[in-house]
């Protein structure tokens, strides 16, 4: 599957009280796909937050990923984004289906990644890249990875961890379709600033 432009991820608190006008604004810059991350247990804001992404997702022609929860994913037909102490891929993929998108959390092995390939990862997610306010303890990952990741595997890369726009350009340079990004896109002060930070990153991915 051909998979490239701008990864936008929510975060609950950085979201709080303007959770669908950012994600809104965000679409309106042009998404390719985007994450419904929330990391707490309250099932049922879950469901709800999930379902109303995917309404949102639905008008603007841009597919939804729910992090971590297959369930979930499978309820409202969307794809997820699995990693390494998720569960497993391949009854995943037997579960959402052939054409269900499924990303897999490789950090900075190719190992994992050649392995979630065979196990029918729809992209490999490599990261972190920079520091990151929304998950600092994530294991560091660099440019040289991506080179070899390039060469040996076959399907789309996404890049994770601190991006922004100030710094993203190696890393479409080094190879990488999808910018995967949380604070540099939603940790702004405007949803016209989201909109033009959400045009920007796609702007880079354009070569
Ligand atoms: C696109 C993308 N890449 C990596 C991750 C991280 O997944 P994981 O290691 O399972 O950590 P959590 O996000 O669940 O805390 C991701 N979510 N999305
Ligand atoms: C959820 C997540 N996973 C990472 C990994 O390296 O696997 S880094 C990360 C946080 C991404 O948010 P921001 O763009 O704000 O840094
Ligand atoms: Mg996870």
């Amino acid at each position: 599957m051909k998979l490239r432009g701008l990864y936008a991820i929510t975060d609950s608190q950085l979201l709080a009280g303007k959770f669908l006008s950012y994600v809104e604004a965000a679409l309106e810059g042009g998404v390719t796909l985007l994450q419904y991350r929330d990391k707490s247990s309250d099932e049922a804001r879950r469901l709800r937050e999930a379902e109303a992404l995917r309404d949102l997702c639905e008008r603007y022609k841009t597919r939804l990923i729910i992090n971590d929860d297959a369930e979930l994913a499978a309820r409202l037909n969307v794809g997820v984004h699995l990693g390494q102490t998720d569960g497993p891929l391949s009854p995943t993929r037997a579960l959402l289906g052939s054409k269900a998108i499924i990303g897999s959390t490789c950090h900075a092995q190719l190992d994992l990644a050649e392995q979630a390939a065979r196990e029918g990862a729809t992209y490999v997610a490599f990261g972190r890249f920079f520091n990151s306010t929304t998950k600092p303890g994530a294991p560091t990952c660099s440019l040289d990875l991506l080179d070899q990741a390039r060469k040996q595997l076959h399907l789309p890369i996404c890049a994770i961890g601190g991006i922004t726009l100030d710094n993203a350009a190696p890393l479409v340079a080094h190879g990488v379709d999808l910018l995967a990004v949380v604070h540099g896109l939603f940790g702004a002060q405007s949803t016209a600033e989201v909109t033009r930070r959400a045009r920007a990153f796609n702007e880079l991915l354009k070569i």
